[in-house]
């Protein structure tokens, strides 16, 4: 046992989060956080496409349309995907907070199937930060932002820095990322502005 807490629930000298003065303005389309991510990125033919948008608060939307290639049974969405859309809506809280972070834990509870062509509206709030542990929650509904939810997760995300993905990440795309100098920019410019 490593006597790591793994709880979902925030523990009582967690604090509210904040957003960052600098965040995108509700409303505002928040980019992909890399090209070819499975979850937000353009570069990515089966990805989902993500493009989330900044909400009041510490929240974001995002839409997905289920594909073809998403497909677990017949005409339905795979779990493992509808769990990717609930976990890339809530990697873009990081974007508010002005912190890059990694899911750590994310419980998901698929209340509804999901066919095929059906448009995800997700949404995701962060809750209450602990050190570098951001507890946070979304949701997918169906037949529009209102409809009945149909995939909810409960996570805690970890801050972490760059130098994470570059001591971890395979060496010819930390090499391709780090020759980018947007992608360099935006991820420096998240560490050294608290
Ligand atoms: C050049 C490149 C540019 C890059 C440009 C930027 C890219 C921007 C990418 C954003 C991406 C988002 C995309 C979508 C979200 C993913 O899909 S992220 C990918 C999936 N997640 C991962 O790969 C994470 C894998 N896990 C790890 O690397 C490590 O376990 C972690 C999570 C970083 C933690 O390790 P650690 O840094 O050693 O932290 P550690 O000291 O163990 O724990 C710190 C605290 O967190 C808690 N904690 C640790 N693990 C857990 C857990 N599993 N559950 C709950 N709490 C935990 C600990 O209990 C501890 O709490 P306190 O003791 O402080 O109260």
């Amino acid at each position: 046992m490593s006597g790591r807490t793994t709880a979902l629930t925030p523990p009582g000298d967690a604090v509210p989060p904040v957003r960052h003065p600098e965040a995108p303005a509700p409303g505002e389309t928040i980019g992909s956080h890399y090209e070819h991510c499975f979850g937000c990125g353009g570069g990515q033919p089966h990805g989902l496409h993500l493009e989330a948008r900044a909400g009041e608060g510490v929240s974001v939307t995002a839409e997905f349309r289920v594909r073809e290639a998403h497909q677990g049974a017949p005409g339905l969405a795979h779990g493992g995907v509808l769990a990717t859309a609930l976990d890339e809506t809530l990697g873009s809280l990081g974007w508010l907070l002005r912190v890059i972070a990694v899911t750590g834990r994310l419980e998901t509870d698929f209340v509804r199937p999901v066919p095929v062509d059906t448009v995800l509206h997700l949404q995701a709030e962060a809750l209450a930060v602990h050190g570098r542990k951001i507890y946070c929650t979304a949701t997918g509904r169906i037949g529009g932002p209102d409809g009945p939810v149909a995939v909810q997760a409960d996570a805690v995300f970890v801050e972490v820095k760059v130098d994470h993905f570059i001591a971890n990440g395979r060496k010819q795309e930390i090499q391709a990322a780090l020759a980018d100098p947007d992608q360099v920019k935006v991820a420096r410019a998240f560490e050294v502005n608290p």
